[in-house]
């Protein structure tokens, strides 16, 4: 395995550091959290194991730097943040290689994403100036009304690994453009982005303090961030389980809360659709990240009279289209899973199908690779009381539920405690309204498996979240409104 500072171009963009208040530092206690190549098992370097000690540290840091932060004009964090995206556009090539080694979806992916983590810069660095207030006519005629945003202060967020740079760009793109300052605390999987978008914020003049990574162990870590009374915003992206823990957490201060949680995707597919369109929506949406996203397809509706036609054009572009290996690898399109338990969860997933009569028409078992890989699956006849229903699999496991009418389709998808993304194909533009107004869900692709956009306002209902990120609502998350009455005498 070659040594990250001979793959990388840029050396230093291999920080194996903690970045507290413009410094580079280990842990206290001299602990490091190994990062491992899910691909190979290899290790490919390591960061500190930070605690509560070196977190209330960042979090000072962050308290200090907030009032200088917040008094610049936005114009001027603007230029700052787009300094930033320019360093990660001009920085791709080694950013999406540090990103394939940790998180091991393949390297075009990986390019994707930096694109994608970098739009959020730009976005929030131009939203960041048209955080407009307004005036409202007084009661009294010798009073006047004006409301004004201004910053919510010290944020902690908390990141997942299966996007380990565009969940932190979502979340410190907004907070900066807001005035916020920032704490965030990586997944262990997938430190090492982080730390270089640090590397490339410190290289673009962000000050000291206002932006901070922590990587270390997660519950010290949280329990600072949510019981410091200066932290006033808690943003997290993973699991429903672990959001509704800091959702609790968050309530000792009262703290302002974003939650971008599990998902479990239906994608209907009516008779009237484009069948070839929907197929090519269908691996879009299900395979993107080998399935690792919270907005995957999880469950695909598929009325009766199309279903064998629909499954035997997704086998056939599952057959042809899908490549298992090493993301580093120029033909690979679905690298591993991060880790055995992600192997473990859809082997589990597969078999409980079947166990409870659904058809094996593909896959359905680990990649003869071995390790992390597992084979693209798909499965036919799936139904309610299967796992793959209600549980969100994250892994390539496409499941097939067959329905008849268009009211089954709709009860059929929002039969789960999730509500974040949802699909659906048809050319019935009276169908298209009445079934987007009945999903009970944050986001609802009409025609399409691809709905990432840094302009969208991207999040969930139900246990799917709260809140949104992206769009102007994502720096809404990073504002007060304070209503002014000002009365003239
Ligand atoms: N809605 C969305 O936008 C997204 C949702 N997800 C969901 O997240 C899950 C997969 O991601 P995964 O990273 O495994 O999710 P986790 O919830 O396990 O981890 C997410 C982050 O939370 C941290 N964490 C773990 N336990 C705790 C705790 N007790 N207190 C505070 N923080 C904690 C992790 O740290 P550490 O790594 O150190 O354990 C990591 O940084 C799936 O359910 C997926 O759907 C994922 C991405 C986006
Ligand atoms: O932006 C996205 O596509 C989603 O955030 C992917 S995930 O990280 O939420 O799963």
């Amino acid at each position: 395995m070659e040594a990250l500072n001979e793959i990388l171009s840029e050396t230093q963009l291999y920080c194996p550091f903690a970045y507290i208040d413009g410094s580079w530092v280990a842990a206290d206690s001299g602990a490091q959290i190994d990062v491992v190549n899910p691909a190979t098992g290899e290790k490919i370097g390591d960061v500190p194991r930070l605690g509560k000690a070196e977190t209330l540290r960042a979090i000072d840091a962050a308290d200090a730097a907030l009032p200088a932060w917040r008094a610049q004009t936005a114009q001027e964090r603007a230029d700052l943040l787009l300094k930033w995206y320019d360093l990660m556009l001009e920085h791709q090539e080694d950013l999406a290689q540090l990103m394939t080694l940790e998180q091991g979806k393949p390297l075009k992916e990986a390019q994707g994403e930096i694109t994608y983590a970098a739009s959020f810069l730009r976005w929030f660095a131009e939203e960041g100036r048209r955080i407009y207030g307004e005036t409202i006519p007084a009661a009294k005629s010798n009073q006047r009304i004006v409301v004004t945003k201004q910053p919510v202060g010290v944020v902690g967020a908390i990141t997942p690994w299966n996007f380990p740079a565009a969940m932190i760009t979502r979340k410190v793109g907004a907070a900066l453009a807001a005035g916020c300052t920032i704490v965030v605390k990586p997944a262990s999987q997938t430190p090492l982005s982080a730390t270089a978008l640090a590397y490339l914020a410190e290289r673009a003049g962000i000050p000291r303090g206002v932006f901070n990574v922590v990587p270390g162990s997660a519950s010290e870590i949280a329990k600072a961030l949510t019981t410091s009374p200066k932290v006033r915003k808690i943003t997290f992206t993973g699991s429903t389980e672990v959001g509704r823990q800091l959702m609790a957490q968050a309530a000792e201060h009262v703290q302002k809360i974003s939650l971008e949680l599990g998902g479990n995707a239906p994608f209907i597919v009516f008779e009237d659709a484009d069948l070839d369109a929907a197929v090519e929506g269908a691996m879009a949406a299900k395979f993107r990240n080998a399935g690792q996203t919270c907005i995957c397809t999880n469950r695909f509706l598929v009325q009766t009279s199309i279903i064998n036609a629909f499954c035997e054009k997704l086998a056939a572009a599952m057959n042809s289209e899908l490549n298992v290996g090493n993301g580093v690898e120029d033909n690979v399109n679905i690298g591993p899973l991060i880790d055995e338990d992600g192997v473990k969860k859809v082997s589990e997933h597969v078999q409980d199908a079947v166990d409870k009569g659904a058809e094996l028409l593909l896959g359905g078992h680990p990649h003869p690779l071995g390790g992390n890989f597992f084979t693209p699956t798909l499965i036919g006849f799936a139904s309610a009381e299967m796992k793959v229903a209600h549980e969100e699999t994250f892994g390539p496991l496409a499941a097939v539920f067959p329905f008849d009418d268009e009211e089954t389709a709709i009860e059929m998808a929002n039969d789960t405690q999730y509500g974040l993304a949802s699909y659906f194909y048809s050319r019935d533009m009276a169908r298209v309204w009445r079934v987007s107004e009945a999903l009970e869900y944050g986001m609802v692709g009409i025609n399409t498996g691809l709905i990432s956009n840094a302009a969208a306002p991207f999040g969930g209902v139900k246990a799917s979240g709260l809140g949104r990120e992206g769009g102007h609502q994502g720096l809404d998350e990073f504002l007060e409104t304070k209503y002014l009455c000002i009365d003239l005498g």
